[in-house]
């Protein structure tokens, strides 16, 4: 529900309330009531040695063009957040409260600085359906405009992404298979730009295995943790398939061509330390302390400067970003023939009807 002009006002007369939330959460609070108030920052850059009204000036800037809206909404949930820690500063909101409305597949929630889009089909070990992939891909953009300074990909369960949600090949339109390849296609090369062109740091949080484009995509992360519980496996070839996310090109890149080809050819299945070793993950950890060792990582980054980091992110990513939409179009046609093959069809309907487990 959208925070109405009544919201924000009652949200204006509590925050006179609270006690001192300190200088970040003020400066978070002026940003907001600026950007809610009077739009995008208008005003010109104080000089560096005005330090308070430059703080302030960077800190609503950054919101860049933010929407009044959201900026209200914003405003009156941190509100409403440092009122409830104050009524019990030791209380935690469960995390069902917390969580942004309009995902069926995923709990999208943002809290210290961080966006965290949990993929939640525990059940199907975090398969991805059509509806998955439309959601990250709303789900990203939001972030992308959010006040975050981080964005985590995670899963919900024991796995991190079984991939491919292999019934995606089984609602046929009346058009014909040819017409869904077409479709799956277009949703491929968008799901994949979408990680291409996100603009800030991306943070993978690889909970347990995973499987096909969960592992592709993994090469257009800025870093990847894992629990040493994860495997990272794609099966194309098993699956009469071809690979995507990109990986083409990122995993010769990144962990050599030899050591490409036999996870993206032969489908082999690497631990996270082999995964660690190879340069596709960042660190490992142990499962058991896995969530509190990340996420106490992640909240200290989440504190540096955020546009320091998305420029850092640019002039990394900006010198890639044409070949790698290249490569996207490139892998997504191939893919599209591939959807089409005797070897693809039979390999899914196996799977399907239990004879096979890869
Ligand atoms: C023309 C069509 C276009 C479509 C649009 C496509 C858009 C983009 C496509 C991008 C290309 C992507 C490629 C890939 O990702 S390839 C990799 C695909 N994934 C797999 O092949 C994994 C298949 N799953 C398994 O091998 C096993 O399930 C797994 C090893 C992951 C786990 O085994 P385990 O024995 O532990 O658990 P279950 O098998 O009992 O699984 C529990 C339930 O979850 C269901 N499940 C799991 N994974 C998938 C999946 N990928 N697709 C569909 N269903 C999945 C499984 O069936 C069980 O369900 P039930 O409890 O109902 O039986």
């Amino acid at each position: 529900m959208r925070a109405s002009q009544k919201d924000f006002e009652s949200a204006l007369s509590q925050v006179k309330l609270l006690k001192d939330p300190g200088n970040e959460v003020k400066l978070k609070l002026y940003a907001l009531y600026k950007q809610a108030t009077e739009g995008p920052c208008n005003t010109p850059k104080p000089g560096v040695f005005d330090l308070i009204n430059k703080a302030k000036w960077d800190a609503w800037n950054a919101l860049g063009s933010l929407p009044k809206e959201t900026a209200r909404q914003n405003y009156v949930d941190l509100v409403s957040g440092l009122s409830s820690s104050s009524d019990s500063s030791s209380q935690v909101k469960p995390e069902a409260d917390r969580k942004q409305p309009g995902y069926e597949t995923l709990v999208v929630t943002s809290e210290d600085s961080i966006t965290k889009i949990m993929m939640n089909r525990p059940a199907k070990k975090n398969a991805m359906t059509t509806q998955m992939y439309n959601e990250i891909m709303l789900a990203l953009k939001a972030a992308s405009k959010d006040d975050s300074a981080i964005t985590v990909l995670t899963g919900n369960g024991d796995y991190y992404s079984s991939g491919n949600d292999l019934s995606n090949f089984t609602d046929i339109p009346p058009e014909g298979i040819e017409e869904k390849a077409k479709s799956g296609a277009i949703l491929l090369r968008d799901f994949v730009d979408c990680f291409i062109d996100f603009p800030k740091p991306l943070i993978a949080v690889v909970n347990g295995p995973a499987v096909g484009i969960s592992v592709t995509i993994l090469g257009l992360f800025d870093t990847v943790y894992a629990s040493n519980r994860a495997t990272f496996h794609t099966p194309f070839s098993h699956l009469g398939q071809s690979p995507e996310g990109c990986s083409s090109y990122t995993f010769p890149k990144i962990m050599g061509p030899a050591k490409a080809a036999e996870m993206l050819i032969f489908g082999k299945k690497l631990t996270a330390a082999e995964a660690c070793a190879q340069g596709l993950v960042t660190e490992v950890f142990p499962d058991s302390t896995f969530q509190k060792e990340v996420w106490t990582r992640l909240k200290a980054y989440s504190k540096l400067p955020p546009n320091a980091m998305r420029i850092s992110k640019q002039v990394i990513r900006n010198r890639e970003k044409e070949k790698l939409h290249a490569i996207n179009a490139e892998e997504s046609r191939v893919l599209q023939e591939r959807w089409l093959s005797d070897e693809c069809t039979n390999a899914v309907m196996n799977f399907l009807t239990r004879k096979a487990k890869l």
